[in-house]
C-alpha cells in the first residue's frame, strides 16, 4: 500500500512548486463525455450543486476588517504589479489560496485524501462562521525566502480575558512557518518549535506574520518568525522553527 500510496504521492510532492492556480476540477475527458451544450452546462453545474467546488478560505469575506483588507489590497497589488510584465526583482509576491483539506486538491491527492483519515479537516480552516476563529492570507515571495501573513484573531480564540490564546499563536505560527517549508520541500514536518511571546495580541485584532528562511541543511529547515502589529512597530511575538522533510511513509506509520 505504502508504494502506490507513494506513487500518488509523486504528483502531490509537486504542491510544493504549484503555481496555487485553480484546483483540477473538471476532468480531462469531460469535452468528449458531455457533447450536448445542455450536457455540458449541467456538467459544468454539477461541482457547484454538490458542494464539491473548494472554498478559498484565503480570499477576503464580510468578517475581514479595516487593517486586514488594507493589508491584503497591498500584498495583492504587490502580486499584481509584477504580473503585469514587470521585472521580476525578487520582490514579487504570490497569494496561497487555502482549503480545509489541502491534499485533495494536489494531484492524485483526491485518491490519498480518501485513504488518509477521509474526515480529516485543516485545524485552522474548520469553522464556518466567518471571523469566528484564523482568518489568514499566506503570501510567499517567489524567491520562496519570505512569507507574509495577515491574521485576524476571531473571539473564539481567547486565552487570558480578551487577549488571543497562546496555543492559537503557535498554531498560526506552526501554519506559517510549515507552509513556507512545505513551499521549499513538500511534505514536511515540525520537528522543533521555539516560540517567544512579547506582548499580548488583542481579540479581535490583526497582525503581521513573517516568515524567513534562515538556513538549509540536507532534510533539514530552518525558518525564523516574528508577529508584529500591521505597521510593524509593536513586537507580539518571535519564533523559530525547524522542519524535516519526511517521505510519504513517514505518515503512514503508526
Ligand atoms: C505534512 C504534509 C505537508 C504538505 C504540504 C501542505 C502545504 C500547506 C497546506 C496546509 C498548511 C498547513 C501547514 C501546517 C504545518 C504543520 C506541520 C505540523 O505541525 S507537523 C505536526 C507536528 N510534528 C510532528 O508531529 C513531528 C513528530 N516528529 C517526527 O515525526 C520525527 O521526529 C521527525 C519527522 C521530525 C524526524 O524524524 P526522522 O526519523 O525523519 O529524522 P531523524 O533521523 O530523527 O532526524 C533527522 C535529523 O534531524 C535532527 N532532528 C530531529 N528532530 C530534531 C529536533 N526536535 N531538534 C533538533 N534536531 C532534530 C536529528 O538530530 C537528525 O540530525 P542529523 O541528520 O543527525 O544531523
Amino acid at each position: 500500500m505504502t508504494r502506490s500510496v507513494g506513487r500518488i504521492f509523486s504528483g502531490f510532492r509537486c504542491f510544493g512548486s504549484l503555481p496555487f492556480g485553480n484546483p483540477p476540477l473538471k476532468t480531462q475527458c469531460s469535452s468528449v463525455l458531455f457533447r450536448t451544450t445542455s450536457e455540458r452546462t449541467l456538467m459544468h453545474a454539477l461541482p457547484k450543486i454538490f458542494g464539491r467546488k473548494p472554498r478559498d478560505f484565503s480570499l477576503p469575506n464580510s468578517s475581514w476588517g479595516k487593517e486586514m483588507m488594507q493589508l491584503y489590497n497591498h500584498y495583492n497589488r504587490l502580486s499584481k504589479e509584477t504580473t503585469e510584465g514587470q521585472e521580476d526583482h525578487g520582490e514579487q509576491w504570490t497569494r496561497l489560496p487555502s482549503y480545509n483539506r489541502t491534499l485533495k486538491y494536489a494531484t492524485g491527492g483526491v485518491y490519498l485524501s480518501k485513504i488518509i483519515q477521509s474526515k480529516a479537516r485543516l485545524f485552522t480552516r474548520n469553522i464556518r462562521d466567518p471571523g469566528a476563529s484564523f482568518e489568514y492570507v499566506i503570501f510567499f515571495r517567489q524567491d520562496k525566502l519570505k512569507c507574509a501573513c495577515i491574521f485576524q484573531a476571531g473571539h473564539l480564540l481567547e486565552g487570558a480575558p480578551g487577549h488571543v490564546h497562546g496555543g492559537a499563536i503557535a498554531t498560526m505560527i506552526d501554519t506559517i512557518t510549515g507552509t513556507h517549508a512545505s513551499l521549499l520541500s513538500a511534505p514536511v514536518m515540525t520537528a522543533n518549535l521555539n516560540i517567544n511571546y512579547r506582548s499580548p495580541i488583542p481579540l479581535g485584532s490583526t497582525v503581521l506574520i513573517e516568515s524567513i528562511l534562515d538556513k538549509e541543511d540536507g532534510r533539514k529547515r530552518y525558518i525564523s518568525c516574528r508577529v508584529t502589529s500591521t505597521d510593524g512597530s509593536k513586537l507580539h511575538t518571535e519564533a523559530t522553527g525547524l522542519f524535516l522533510s519526511i517521505s510519504v511513509s513517514h505518515l503512514l506509520k503508526r
